[in-house]
């Protein structure tokens, strides 16, 4: 096999990649992306065409890979073996079907190579500069994701999780979905989604302007201490709107998550953001607002409460905010009139009381720990975190709000998974009760206890049991629930 540079033309055993689509666009192409790859160092030091030649033997065969052994076949071997951990032959076959449609026309270096995920550089058929993530397809480093799928709604049917390569792809449907919400929403810049293929994941590519990528907030050069300090408003606004109008909470963010493109913050890196209604949505938002402190304290910026950031994120309504609560000037305005500076002893106390806190909803969620670790004196900074007032974020999505993200289903093609299944993303559009049976043999069984098997009757009966008795581990006993109901009220 001929492997040239990324700007040629690539084989795999199953198919072809056709990097540019005719030949006169190859020209034009070819001329644009020479001038291109000059300006965009960082393709030049990964170019990756010393790792394809390396990896070619692995990937050339059609029939499966002969060990120098024997003659046994390790077909399998050889239809996992990956490029980067990325590009192995079902991810060429995806990016062709890409090409096909026309979606990508020229496949480019490498942007950045984590831990998950691979960013390349392409070219759309208009001649627009993509941002293509590959989800890696090896197993190890997605062991600790479900939690974050876990508990979403959207992916309540999502019978694939213990299935790595399909849970990639529910982990890069899922960045597509979270993406084009954010992105119709209008209220928070970020990289436009442009197609999701199993775990390809295109969108529109954030270009510092000279072909390199827009730096992370990690890297950005700021011009002053004032803009620092705005950039940090600005990132405790979005995280406002994320969570009021995007109803998300983004669970990884941090400077090496925002991009400043065009001299304005972009938030990027939503796969593993989840509805606020899962389970874990007020720990991954504590999280966050850590991260994002942490950082700005080093950059020497007079800090915020994490409390206080944290409820002015989640409170529905503001007291004495009069401006647009769509608007992040007005949200950044707002909060530098009426949010405290952290100071240096009380504050670091407090941050730390808060992180260790157990976050609840209301009442009922209170754990007996709470109640004993707070009513000395911290009561109050308890009572003030429980969402009384949010009770919509104990409801499924605001399905009128995202109406936008409904209309369009991530695309599916039947070619994808070779015959292994559909997608294993449901539409949001799906009535509730399709998780009710899995298959066709289910839908036929007769419902209710009344049917059930002996065995199965037995089974559910030590499971609700079992799972009773870990509630009764954390309950609140009713006398201490009342004590601390009386106290609520009489501090009011
Ligand atoms: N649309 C884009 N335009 C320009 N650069 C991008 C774009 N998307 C990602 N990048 C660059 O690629 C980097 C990695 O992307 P991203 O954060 O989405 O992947 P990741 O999930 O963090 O991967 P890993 O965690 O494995 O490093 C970003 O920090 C950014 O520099
Ligand atoms: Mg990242």
């Amino acid at each position: 096999m001929q492997v040239k540079n990324f700007g040629d033309v690539m084989r795999c055993p199953t198919t072809t990649i056709q990097v540019y689509r005719g030949k006169e666009k190859r020209n034009t192409f070819r001329m644009s992306l020479d001038s291109e790859f000059n300006a965009l160092s960082i393709s030049k030091h990964q170019d990756n065409s010393h790792i394809l030649e390396k990896y070619e033997n692995k990937i050339e065969h059609g029939g499966g890979f002969i060990s120098g052994k024997g003659n046994k076949t390790y077909k399998d071997k050889s239809d996992r073996a990956t490029v980067e951990n990325v590009l192995d032959p079902r991810t060429m076959k995806f990016l062709s079907a890409l090409t096909n449609r026309g979606v990508i026309s020229e496949f480019n270096g490498c942007i950045s190579s984590g831990k998950e995920a691979n960013v390349y550089h392409a070219f759309g058929s208009e001649g627009q500069e993509l941002a293509v993530k590959i989800y890696k397809t090896s197993i190890l480093v997605f062991k600790d994701r479900e939690r974050y799928v876990d508990g979403e709604f959207r992916f309540r049917n999502s019978r694939s999780q213990h299935n790595p390569r399909k849970m990639i792809k529910v982990w890069a449907e899922k960045e597509f979905r979270n993406l084009r919400r954010i992105d119709s929403s209008g209220v928070i810049p970020t990289a436009s989604p442009v197609e999701v293929k199993s775990n390809v994941l295109v969108m529109k590519f954030l270009n510092r302007g000279d072909g390199a990528p827009s730096p992370r907030l990690k890297d950005y050069q700021y011009q002053d201490e004032l803009e620092v300090a705005h950039y940090y408003y600005k990132v405790i606004a979005y995280m406002r709107l994320l969570y009021q109008v995007c109803r998300l909470v983004h669970a990884d963010l941090s400077e090496y998550n925002i991009v400043v493109h065009q001299n304005v913050l972009h938030i990027i890196d939503v796969s593993q953001s989840v509805e606020p209604y899962h389970p874990m949505s007020l720990d991954f938002l504590r999280m966050d607002i850590k991260n994002i402190n942490a950082y700005f304290d080093k950059m020497g910026v007079a800090l915020f409460q994490e409390r206080m950031i944290f409820q002015f994120i989640i409170a529905e309504t503001l007291e004495g905010f009069q401006g647009d609560c769509r608007n992040a000037n007005d949200l950044v305005e707002y909060l530098v009139e009426h949010l405290p500076i952290k100071t240096i002893t009380e504050g670091a106390d407090e941050d730390e009381i808060f992180r260790s806190l157990h976050l609840v909803r209301n009442l009922g969620g209170l754990e007996e720990r709470d109640f004993d670790r707070f009513t000395d004196g911290k009561f109050d900074l308890l009572k003030s975190l429980i969402v009384n007032d949010n009770e919509k974020n104990l409801q499924r999505p605001q399905r009128e709000a995202l109406e936008n993200e409904e209309d369009t289903s991530v695309s599916e093609d039947e070619d994808e998974d070779e015959g292994e299944g559909k997608s294993e993303v449901n539409s949001e559009n799906e009535s509730e009760d399709t998780d009710e049976s899995d298959s066709e043999d289910e839908k036929s069984k007769p419902r209710g206890k009344k049917f059930e098997d002996k065995d199965e009757k037995k089974q559910r009966k030590n499971e609700a049991k079992e799972s009773k008795k870990e509630k009764r581990k954390t309950k609140v006993k009713k006398h201490v629930k009342k004590k601390l109901i009386k106290k609520t009220k009489s501090k009011k």
